[in-house]
């Protein structure tokens, strides 16, 4: 569906040229939820922005739904960009508008005829869940109505690809998901392929497909989430799956643990998939002689499975954790010993 190659933005400002993205190569398949995570100044708006032409690439080809948006006339880029909806951090609406009238907008642009237009922005009110809201101005919504507002305009003239610009960021937890889960069944209900940038691992965890990991321009590590989870190569990814694995808390509360200086080993398992549903303590205490104490665990869902990490305390014979230990990892459960006190 989307295809980038060998991309680079350099923006030329007083103090020198800017590499924003530089020499990306990525392909999206369509249907898929993919998300781009990278910390502030990575370059990840600046891509996004290219997927629909609001930034031209210094170099590179951009093709979406089999057309090289570089290469269009100026008609041309406005037909395809009907084919790819866009929201974004601040929402974008129009203040003097209703919602009913904003979400109108781009199909007036379009040249829908007015009964059309009105029948179109009524599926879509009822599919983004603001029934009863349509006479409403932006001012008079919530933070999640108004991204809700963003989505249904984004979709109107029915586009095959939505970009989404940090969409949640501005939203507290709850909103967030409310906002993911609608955007979860617009990818179901309508097939549309959804990009997202974001820097909140969680929105990847929630939602993606697929993810990239984006840092200075480049993008140095990608794959489908959980395997990305699972085994993180590079520093930078590994800091953004300890957002989810290892909360700060997590950290403080083993540091506790380690520093009262107990006896035995402390382990870190991580589950992945069916794993993470199967009662491998009840197994291990009932296996072997040593005794188990959990000293801190989170169990994650990702879009399509499970994926957790559990801190626990073996004490007994050596050689007996040793054997606990080797049983946790034929079981298809990473192991690692954090410490053999
Ligand atoms: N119009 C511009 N002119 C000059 N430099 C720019 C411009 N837009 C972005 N940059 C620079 O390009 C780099 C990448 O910026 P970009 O906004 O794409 O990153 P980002 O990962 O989206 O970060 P953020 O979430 O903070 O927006 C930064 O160094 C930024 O200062």
């Amino acid at each position: 569906m989307i295809n980038l190659s060998d991309i680079q933005k350099i923006f030329f400002t007083k103090d020198g040229p800017v590499h924003a993205v530089d020499g990306i190569n990525l392909q999206i398949n369509e249907g898929e939820i993919f998300g781009i995570i990278g910390y502030s100044g990575a370059g990840k708006s600046t891509l996004i922005r290219m997927l629909n032409m609001l930034e031209r690439p210094t170099s590179g080809e951009v093709v979406v739904a089999g057309k090289s948006l570089s290469k269009l006339s100026k008609p041309q880029l406005r037909k395809a960009r009907q084919e790819i909806g866009m929201i974004f951090q601040h929402f974008n609406l129009l203040w003097s508008r209703t919602v009913h009238e904003n979400i109108a907008f781009p199909l007036e642009i379009a040249g829908v005829p007015k009964k059309k237009r009105d029948e179109r922005v009524k599926e879509l009110i009822s599919l983004v869940g603001l029934e009863g809201r349509g006479g409403s101005y932006p001012s008079q919504l919530s933070g999640g109505q108004k991204q809700r507002v963003g989505i249904a305009r984004a979709l109107a003239n029915n586009p095959k690809v939505l970009l989404c610009d940090e969409a949640t960021s501005a939203l507290d937890p709850k909103t967030t998901d409310s906002i993911l889960e609608l955007l979860v069944d617009i990818n179901q209900k309508l097939g549309l392929t959804v990009i997202l940038i974001t820097h909140e691992m969680h929105v990847i965890r929630k939602i993606c497909h697929q993810v990239a990991v984006m840092e200075a321009g480049k993008i140095v590590e990608q794959g489908p989430v959980l395997d990305v989870f699972r085994k993180p190569v590079q520093e930078m990814t590994k800091e953004f799956v300890k957002q989810i694995t290892e909360p700060e808390e997590t950290l403080e509360s083993l540091e506790h643990w380690l520093q009262q200086g107990i006896e035995g080993e402390v382990v870190k398992l991580t589950f992945l998939g069916k794993a993470a549903e199967r009662p491998l303590i009840t197994e291990l205490v009932r296996k072997f002689q040593v005794e188990v104490n959990i000293l801190q665990g989170k169990i994650s869902k990702t879009r399509e499975s499970s994926y957790g990490s559990l801190f626990i305390h073996l004490k007994g014979d050596k050689e007996e954790i040793d054997s606990a230990v080797a049983f946790i990892q034929g079981e298809q459960v990473e192991c690692e010993v954090i410490e053999r006190v």
